[in-house]
């Protein structure tokens, strides 16, 4: 059966890193039809919109969507590229799960002095600090007030956790719920007290609060202590920066968008953004995208593909290529993932 992907390269070093995750997909699993979509900043410029009106309704049709990354901010405000493509798709299609591995790939040394730790962010993606709720009145003027409401609904606290719970029972069975309830009273004691009563079914599962800031320096000082990790939208996006740092930087940071009821596309990228700073220099790191298209198969049902792309990409960094951020082309790295596939 050959699986149908929506591809959307976007901005900067999005259009590279998707070619190489492309031909290293293809190269593992030739039954896959790729239709390219040109929505980005640059089509923002010419449309006056990221994606036409009936983009979503276009999406619906593929079996996953695969994305470089958004942003151009030299031409087009962060927050209209981020509103007008990716978070719509997020929530449009229920992806409320943003899957974010962390782990040192043979050969990376990454900033920290320790080894063996295997995180697995999991990311609330459509709602909380992102909902879009809010507004500015007095624009302009010294009276000016803004307000942006974070907005947590039991559905979707319960569900984000559920999903975590789960991945929890498939890996290690310790679970890290990430909150900031000594300040937020109102949202994250709410999101606590969820996680206790999720909790009383997973009795297997050890449950762990913490507080984000707390996290961050965990992260940093005992990795290895943590396992799955169930955070806010806005708290997980931060967290897998950090998560990305420690795994060597954000090219080998990947993730999956995912809609677990199954009944539109996921979404799979790479953590990263466009990286205008390196954008035109050939030297992005395409091992985050190509990570990224592993996820995607296995989402896919392509367990075999998928495995084997990440063979291919753990012997390519064992070999010491594409472990130095800037040090090899992202061409370099390509070929060698895919001379490992054969
Ligand atoms: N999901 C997305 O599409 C997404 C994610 C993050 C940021 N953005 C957008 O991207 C633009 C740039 O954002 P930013 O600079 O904050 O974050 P960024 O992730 O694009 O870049 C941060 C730093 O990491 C480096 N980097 C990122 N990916 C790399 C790779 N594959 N290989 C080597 N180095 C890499 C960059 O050179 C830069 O120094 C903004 O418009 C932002 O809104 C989009
Ligand atoms: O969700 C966001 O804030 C951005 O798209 C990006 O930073 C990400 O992590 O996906
Ligand atoms: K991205
Ligand atoms: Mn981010």
């Amino acid at each position: 059966m050959t699986h149908r992907i929506a591809l959307i390269p976007g901005d900067g070093i999005g259009t590279s890193v998707t070619q190489a995750a492309v031909e290293v997909s293809r190269q593992a699993l030739p039954a896959l039809a790729f239709t390219s979509f040109p929505w980005s900043c640059d089509y923002y410029l010419q449309a006056g919109q990221m994606m036409p009106d009936d983009g979503i309704e276009t999406l619906r049709g593929y079996d996953a969507i695969f994305l470089g990354a958004v942003g151009w901010p030299a031409q087009v405000p962060d927050s209209v590229s981020l509103h007008g493509l990716l978070l719509p798709i997020r929530k449009a299609f229920v992806q409320y799960a943003n899957i974010r591995p962390h782990r040192l790939l043979p050969g990376v040394q990454g900033p920290l002095r320790r080894e063996g730790f295997d995180i697995l962010c999991i990311r609330e993606n459509t709602e909380g600090e992102y909902s879009g709720a809010g507004g500015r009145v007095h624009v302009g003027t010294p009276d000016e007030v803004a307000v942006e409401t974070a907005i947590f609904t039991r559905v979707g606290v319960e569900r984000i956790l559920r999903f975590g719970f789960e991945q929890a029972r498939q890996r290690r069975r310790k679970l890290a719920s990430v909150t900031k309830s000594n300040a937020q009273k109102h949202s994250m004691v709410f999101w606590d007290e969820i996680t206790d009563l999720v909790a009383a079914d997973y009795p297997d599962v050890e449950v762990s609060h913490y507080h984000v800031d707390a996290i961050c320096a965990r992260m940093v000082m005992a990795p290895e202590s943590l396992d799955v990790i169930v955070a806010s939208n806005l708290f997980g996006d931060i967290l897998t920066d950090l998560g990305a740092a420690i795994q060597g930087g954000l090219g080998f940071a990947a993730s999956a968008n995912i809609t677990p009821d199954r009944n539109a596309p996921s979404m799979f990228e790479p953590v990263h953004g466009s990286a205008p700073d390196i954008a035109h220099l050939g030297i992005a790191n395409p091992i985050a995208a190509i990570w990224s298209a592993s996820m995607m198969l296995d989402h896919l049902g392509e367990r075999d593909a998928a495995a084997r792309i990440m063979a291919a990409v753990e012997a390519t960094t064992a070999q010491g290529i594409g472990t130095v951020p800037g040090q090899d082309r992202t061409e370099t790295i390509t070929k060698a993932v895919l001379a490992a596939l054969e």
